[in-house]
């Protein structure tokens, strides 16, 4: 076991920098150090891995993965926030790379050239739905990262790994659900957030899967954007505007008088396949 670096408490960071969180750029700090080590076990093994961290913010969440041994490039839009995480990268030579920037401009494939890596973060639940969307709506399957590790608020968490059925199943579902598997890994408590939020929050987990044959992720994106645009209408309706999409359905046998939140997953999948392949 390599020894640690003694750092001090991630409050007396802050109060070193007069760095209080600001509202206009979603920070919710996270000071537990015992949490923060649970969230960077999501992943699992994290020695010698390639971590993409996005807003690092002070840097809590940074040292956990770091202590586990990974190698961290982390890109954090607040200046302010630069000091500490220098401090952070001196403590680890050679294992942190700090980016100044917007996560939403950088695209994450470039910074690990031909290698894989893991994804972990606590974002804004803005920023967090909008990159979590680009990172699994991609053509290219498999991705380049191997994991997902994010921290969502736990309505938007439900949204992702909602089943059929519920009011929580929609678009997200389906994106996340139809070549991937994603996991509520934990849940976080508002009082374990700097300042707390409104909400509940929750780490969601996922590890890409097989891609179907012959379906592409644009396509699909259509069928599920016509079929959930009006959930409440049934499917002769709402897939009325999209050319051969009722000709699937028949020939799938899946009755056009269904709505949209009673289609599983797979037969999402079937009527891409079909719309694709036309
Ligand atoms: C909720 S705070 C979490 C900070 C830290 N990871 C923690 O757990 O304590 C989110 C961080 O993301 C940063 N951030 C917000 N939007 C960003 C973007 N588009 N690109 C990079 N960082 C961003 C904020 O400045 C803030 O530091």
């Amino acid at each position: 076991m390599t020894d640690l670096p003694d750092l001090p408490p991630l409050r007396e960071v802050i109060n070193a920098h007069g760095l209080f969180a600001s509202k206009a750029l979603g920070q919710n700090f996270l000071f537990d150090e015992q949490l923060l080590g649970r969230i960077a076990a999501i992943p699992g093994r994290l020695r010698d891995t390639n971590v993409l961290e996005v807003g690092p913010g002070p840097g809590g969440l940074t040292r956990a993965a770091l202590r586990a041994g990974a190698r961290v490039t982390a890109i954090e839009m607040d200046k302010r926030c630069m000091a500490p995480l220098g401090d952070l990268a001196a403590a680890f030579p050679g294992q942190l790379t700090v980016i100044e920037g917007d996560a939403t401009k950088v695209p994450a494939d470039s910074l690990f050239p031909g290698e894989p890596y893991a994804i972990l973060a606590n974002l804004p639940y803005n920023v967090g739905t909008q990159l979590f969307t680009g990172w699994m709506g991609g053509e290219a399957w498999p991705p380049r990262w191997s994991s997902l590790t994010l921290m969502f608020q736990l309505e938007v968490a439900e949204r992702i790994v909602a089943a059929p059925g519920s009011d929580a199943y929609g678009r997200l579902a389906v994106l996340a659900q139809w070549r991937a598997t994603p996991k509520i890994a934990l849940k976080v408590h508002r009082s374990a957030f700097t300042p707390p939020p409104k909400v509940m929050s929750a780490m969601v987990h996922v590890v890409p899967g097989e891609m179907p044959e012959g379906v592409s992720a644009r396509v699909l994106e259509r069928v599920t954007e016509a079929a959930f645009g009006q959930r409440r209408k049934m499917l002769r309706q709402s897939l009325k505007g999209m050319p051969g999409a009722l000709a699937a359905l028949e020939a799938l046998e899946i009755d056009p008088a269904r709505r949209a939140e009673t289609l599983s997953v797979a037969e999402f999948v079937a009527i891409a396949r079909i719309l694709t392949a036309a």
